[in-house]
């Protein structure tokens, strides 16, 4: 079984840059089949396993996609006539998969995609996503283990209030109003730094979308929107990710090309914690000494903590002094990895929806599985502290959303490998 493996206790020092946003890409790559002349160009897209899944759903809605991620650059032709339907072999791998509805919905009136259903971190239901088609003249109905959304005469803009700010039904109602006839207003709209890359792809592609970051978005449908050239804005939870990496080594890292105010909360927990953050031109520095503090803390939707860097949090709680409070408001079932922190003698205790940390854990290396995306660099973050030895698996997970995170802390200095099942030696990777 292919793992990494990493021995703990080496402290990080030097710089490391971040790709471009998987949670931006992949709704901006759906966002795409909404141009019917010219080809779109998208920049700045990082090599992840959810690229590629995106890209297949694309093909098989009979998009062109020519994937060049040698150079992170993926080219969208959709310009010809589109297939109204997304399989369940897709969804099935990645629930963004749904982001194609709107768009589909929008352009061919007609749109069937498999039922997204639970994942590892929750239940996951898209009831936001389908109240705002309907406002907007949908008629929904279900069967054999799909959506369809039929509208007609076409979708009228409507205004749409969201019982909560979801990310996917902010996005996926943005591209369906793009095209649709008349105003759309969303409120309680999700105001994650993402939602404003999609906003302003499609006003590059020559929508009318204004209030994008708000808690209010307006867009005006337009009749046609063509092909551009669009680079995708950097990874924040990557980059959040080697922040806890620099923090839980007592490292010293630059991180090149993150963005500090799509960060703000975790610079602000950290720096609670006793981490040290400087902003620089090229991105930010960060370093720390032991012993940081726990803190509590509480996911929320932006701008607030996000629930994406949960579980890393959680990794350098445990290695903080004193107790912690973690909560969890986003999703209803994120603690999975909690079983396989106390795999490494974490002293963690769930409570409800929180997790009570007391610190520090004397962590031990051990054999660990991941659970899910944030788990996977969250258990090898946790590594990065113990001591000895610790073995993660299930690495598809980690393949979602992260590009060569084992060779990007191996150049800071970690003590990593990543060891596949062809190989008959544990081989020392090549650093980045
Ligand atoms: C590809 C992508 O961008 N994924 C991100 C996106 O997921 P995603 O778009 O799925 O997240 P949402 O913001 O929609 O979901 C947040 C919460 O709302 C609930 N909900 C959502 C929609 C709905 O119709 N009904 C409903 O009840 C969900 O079950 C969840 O509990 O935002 C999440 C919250 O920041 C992140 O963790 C994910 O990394
Ligand atoms: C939960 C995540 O992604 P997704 O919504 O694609 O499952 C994530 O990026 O942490």
């Amino acid at each position: 079984m292919e793992r990494i493996i990493i021995t703990g206790g080496h402290r990080l020092s030097g710089t490391v840059r971040v790709e471009g946003a998987k949670n931006a890409v992949l709704p901006v790559l759906a966002a795409a089949l909404l141009a019917t002349e010219g080809v779109n160009v998208i920049k700045d897209v990082p090599n992840l396993s959810d690229v590629g899944t995106i890209s297949e759903v694309l093909k098989s809605l009979d998009a062109k996609v020519e994937n060049r991620l040698d150079v992170n650059e993926v080219i969208i032709d959709s310009t010809e006539q589109l297939s109204s339907e997304a399989q369940f072999e897709y969804v099935r791998k990645m629930r963004a998969s749904i982001l194609v509805m709107g768009p589909l919905l929008a352009r061919n009136r007609f749109a069937r995609i498999a039922l997204p259903g639970g994942c590892a971190i929750g239940s996951r239901p898209i009831d936001q996503h389908l109240k705002g088609f309907e406002a907007m003249g949908a008629e929904i109905t279900f069967g054999h283990g799909h959506v369809e959304a039929n509208v007609p005469n076409g979708l009228k803009g409507a205004k749409i209030y969201l019982d909560f700010p979801s990310v996917g039904a902010t996005e996926n109602i943005m591209t369906a109003a793009a095209l649709a006839q008349g105003t759309t207003i969303i409120e309680n709209a999700a105001k994650e730094p993402e939602i404003v890359d999609v906003a302003n792809f499609i006003n590059e592609m020559g929508g009318k979308v204004v209030g994008a970051g708000t808690d209010t978005i307006r867009i005006e449908g337009v009749l046609k929107l063509y092909g551009t050239t669009h680079h995708i804005i950097p990874d924040r939870i990557e980059t959040g990710t080697f922040m806890v990496a620099a923090a839980i080594t007592g490292g010293d890292v630059i991180i090149e090309n993150a963005v500090p105010e799509h960060n703000a909360a975790l610079i602000s927990k950290m720096e609670e914690m006793g981490v040290i953050i400087t902003e620089l031109d090229e991105g930010i520095r960060v370093t720390a000494e032991y012993p940081l503090k726990s803190v509590d803390l509480k996911t929320m939707p932006h701008p607030g903590f996000p629930t994406d860097m949960q579980s890393q949090m959680m990794a350098l709680m445990l290695t903080s002094t004193g107790t912690g409070i973690l909560t969890e408001t986003v999703f209803e079932n994120r603690f999975m990895h909690v079983e396989e922190f106390r795999r490494m003698n974490a002293s963690v205790k769930i409570e409800g929806r929180s997790v009570v940390l007391s610190g520090p854990s004397d962590l031990q290396g051990a054999e660990v599985a991941a659970t899910d995306l944030r788990a996977a660099a969250a258990l090898i973050l946790a590594g990065l502290a113990a001591d000895g030895v610790t073995r993660v698996t299930e690495l598809s997970h980690l393949d979602r959303g992260y590009v060569n995170f084992h060779g990007k802390l191996a150049a800071l200095g970690a003590d990593i490998v990543r060891v596949s099942p062809e190989s008959l030696t544990e081989k020392k990777v090549q650093t980045v």
